[in-house]
C-alpha cells in the first residue's frame, strides 16, 4: 500500500503504509485527547506507531497500548500470518502496552521478546511464565536477513528507564520510541510540512523530555553514531525531511533548559506511576515559567548523583506514594541527602498520591518544615489516580513554585539593583564589554589552586598567546613571574562549573573535591567538565591601576567538546565583575 492511499476518519483506526523495503507502518490513530496527562492537552490527537519488518525473519516493534488492541491486532491480521512472527521488539514497557501484548503473545506463542535489561525484568515479574521468551538486548545484532541487521541503543531516562533505540541497517531507520515524537494526529504519514509541525514537538519534548534533558544529550550523543536517515517515532509523524533539523532542535532544546538562571530538582519515586504523572504536571509548571528542571526518579539515580543535584539547584521538590505506613527506603534516603546538603534558603515543595493514610507525604513536608525549607506551594496530595483537575492544580502549583523561586532570588539581589540606579553611564558602558568565562588553574607543590576570571582575550598569533587581567586578591602569585606555568579551562555555556570558584562560593574549600579533574602536561588541573583548555607559560607582566596584566604563551591546547558554547559574563556596571 502506498503512503498516497490513505484514508481520513474521525473515528479510531489504524492506518498502515510501506515506509521502508520491508517495512509496514501501523499508526493506531485517535482524533481525541487520548488521555488526560498534560502532553496530550493540546488536544490534536495521537497515533501510536506500530512497525512491521518482513524479511527472512520477522519482527513487530512496539505494539501500542490497550485503547488500541481490538483494532490493532485486526489490521495486524491482515499483513501478517502470526504464526510467523519471530521478535516483538520493545521500546519500552508500561502496564497500558503489556495489555495489547498479553493478547498479542497468546496468539504467537513462537515469538521471542526483545527488550532492554530493565525491561526484560519488569516484564518477567508481571509474566513469569513467559521467562524463557524474554532477551534482553547485550550489544548483540539481530539478523532478519535480506540485510535487515538490527542493532539496540540502551537510552534510559528519569521517566523511560527502560527505554530503547532500535536501528536497522537495511532501510537507515531509527525506531525512536518516545523521542523525537509529536502528539498530532493527522492523514500525512511524514513530515513534509516539518515547519508546521514546530509548535507540536517542542511541546512534546518539554512535556516528556525536558525534565530529563540530561539523559536525551546523552542519548542523541550514542543515536548520533548510527547515521540514521529516518526517525521512526511512538507518535506522529515519521522523520524523514527534517531529520537533521529536529535532532538540531533537540540539541538546542536541551542546552536551552540546562541554560536557564534558576533549576529545581525534582526528585520522586512512584511504584505504580501516580506519583510520576503528578511530578511531570508540576515539571511543565516550572518549566512553561523558565525554570530548569532536573528530573530524579529515585529508584534509578545513586546517592552521588542526588548530592550532586541537591547542591546545585536553587529549589527542591518531592514527591512519593505511601507503601505500607511508609516512604520507599529511595525517597528516604534522597530526603537524607537533602536535609544535610541542600542549603535551607533552597525553597521545597511536597507531592504524592496514597491510598487511605498518606504517612510518606506527611513525613517529608515535617521533615523539611523542621529544618526550616520554606514551602513553594501548599502540599499536594493526591488519592490513587490523579484527575485532570489535579493535574492542573499541580501543573499550577509548578508555576507558582517558579514565581516563588524568582521573587526570592529578586530580593537577594535588590540591593545590587540599588546600587545599580547610582551607576554612572561610563560605567554601564564599560560593562557591556563581556569576556570568556574561565578558570585558571595553577599548581605549587602539591595544591592546586583555581582562579574564576573573565578578563582574557587572544594577544598574540606568533607565538600563540594571550592576556589575563588579574587582581592582586584574586590570589594569583603563582602566575606573575615569567616560566609560571597555568592552565586556561575555558567553560561551557549551561554547565555550573563557575560557582564552585565564585568568591562567595559555599562549596568548601577545596572547589576541585567536587569536579572530575586530570592532570595536564605542566602539573596543573585541566576541568573535564570545561568546552577547552590551554596550558599556558607566563612570558610579561605588567603593573597597571589595580590590576596586573599578564602575556602568557599557548604550549598546548585541547577542545574537550565539540557541542556547545562558550560561557560568556555578562555584568551591567564596568565598576564590578
Ligand atoms: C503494597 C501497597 C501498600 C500500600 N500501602 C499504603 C499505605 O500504607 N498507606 C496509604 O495511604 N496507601 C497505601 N497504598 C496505596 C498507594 O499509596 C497508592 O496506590 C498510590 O497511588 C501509589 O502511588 P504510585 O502510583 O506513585 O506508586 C499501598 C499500595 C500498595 C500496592
Amino acid at each position: 500500500m502506498s503512503a498516497n492511499t490513505l484514508t481520513t476518519s474521525h473515528s479510531r483506526d489504524v492506518q498502515v503504509a510501506e515506509i521502508g523495503k520491508n517495512t509496514l507502518i501501523f499508526r493506531s490513530r485517535t482524533w481525541d485527547r487520548l488521555k488526560f496527562e498534560v502532553e496530550y492537552s493540546r488536544q490534536r490527537g495521537t497515533t501510536a506507531n506500530s512497525y512491521l519488518i518482513q524479511a527472512d525473519k520477522k519482527a513487530l516493534i512496539d505494539p501500542p497500548g490497550e485503547s488500541f488492541t481490538e483494532i490493532y491486532l485486526q489490521q495486524l491480521a491482515q499483513h501478517l500470518d502470526f504464526t510467523t512472527l519471530d521478535y516483538i521488539v520493545l521500546g519500552h514497557v508500561n502496564p497500558n502496552r503489556s495489555a495489547t501484548l498479553q493478547v498479542l503473545l497468546s496468539q504467537v506463542p513462537q515469538a521471542t521478546i526483545i527488550c532492554s535489561r530493565p525491561a526484560a525484568n519488569a516484564l518477567k515479574t508481571a509474566f513469569p511464565e513467559l521467562e524463557s521468551r524474554i532477551q534482553a538486548v547485550r550489544g548483540d545484532i539481530l539478523d532478519l536477513g535480506q540485510g535487515h541487521h538490527l542493532s539496540f541503543v540502551t537510552v534510559p531516562t528519569p521517566r523511560w528507564a527502560d527505554g530503547l533505540c532500535t536501528y536497522d541497517s537495511a532501510t537507515k531507520i531509527l525506531y525512536t520510541d518516545k523521542l523525537f515524537g509529536a502528539h498530532i494526529c493527522e492523514d500525512t504519514l511524514f513530515d513534509e510540512d516539518w515547519k508546521g509541525l514546530d509548535g507540536e514537538r517542542r511541546y512534546y519534548f518539554e512535556c516528556l523530555h525536558a525534565p530529563q534533558a540530561k539523559q536525551v544529550e546523552v542519548a542523541l550523543d550514542k543515536l548520533s553514531a548510527l547515521g540514521a536517515r529516518c526517525y521512526a517515532p511512538a507518535h506522529g509523524p515519521v522523520v524523514r525531511y527534517s531529520l537533521s533539523r529536529f535532532t538540531y532542535d533537540y540539541r538546542q532544546w536541551c542546552q536551552g533548559q540546562k541554560s536557564q538562571e534558576l533549576s529545581v530538582a525534582l526528585l520522586y519515586a512512584s511504584a505504580y506511576g501516580n506519583t510520576a504523572i503528578m511530578a511531570n504536571a508540576i515539571a511543565q509548571g516550572l518549566i512553561q515559567n523558565g525554570v530548569n528542571v532536573e528530573s530524579i526518579n529515585c529508584e534509578l539515580a545513586d546517592s552521588a548523583e542526588i548530592n550532586r543535584i541537591v547542591e546545585t539547584c536553587d529549589g527542591l521538590i518531592i514527591g512519593s506514594p505511601t507503601l505500607a505506613g511508609h516512604a520507599p527506603t529511595q525517597i528516604q534516603t534522597a530526603l537524607g541527602i537533602v536535609l544535610s546538603v541542600a542549603a535551607k534558603t533552597k525553597l521545597a515543595g511536597v507531592f504524592g498520591s496514597y491510598g487511605w493514610s498518606g504517612e510518606a507525604i506527611d513525613l517529608i513536608e515535617s521533615k523539611l518544615k523542621d529544618a526550616n525549607y520554606q514551602l513553594g506551594f501548599e502540599t499536594i496530595r493526591v488519592r490513587f489516580s490523579p484527575t485532570p483537575e489535579i493535574l492542573q492544580q499541580c501543573q499550577e502549583a509548578g508555576a507558582f513554585f517558579a514565581q516563588n523561586l524568582k521573587k526570592t532570588k529578586k530580593l537577594r539581589s535588590s540591593r545590587q539593583v540599588v546600587t545599580e540606579a547610582h551607576v554612572d553611564r561610563t560605567e554601564q558602558a564599560v560593562g557591556r564589554i563581556i569576556g570568556s568565562l574561565c578558570v585558571v588553574t595553577t599548581r605549587d607543590e602539591e595544591t592546586h589552586k583555581g582562579v574564576l576570571t573573565s578578563w582574557i582575550s587572544q594577544a598574540t598569533f606568533n607565538p600563540p598567546g594571550i592576556m589575563i587581567a588579574i587582581a592582586n586578591e584574586q590570589n594569583a602569585d603563582l602566575m606573575h613571574h615569567p616560566g609560571d606555568k597555568f592552565v586556561l579551562n575555558i567553560l561551557k555555556e549551561g554547565r555550573n562549573v563557575r560557582r564552585y570558584f565564585s568568591r562567595h562560593s559555599t562549596l568548601g574549600d577545596n572547589p576541585f573535591a567536587n569536579l572530575d579533574t586530570k592532570t595536564a602536561l605542566n602539573g596543573c588541573l585541566i576541568l573535564n567538565e570545561a568546552l577547552a583548555y590551554l596550558e599556558c607559560t607566563v612570558q610579561n607582566q605588567l603593573e597597571c591601576g589595580d590590576r596586573w596584566l599578564i602575556y602568557a604563551v599557548i604550549d598546548h591546547g585541547e577542545v574537550l567538546e565539540n557541542e556547545g558554547v562558550t560561557a560568556l559574563e555578562h555584568r551591567k556596571s564596568g565598576s564590578y565583575y
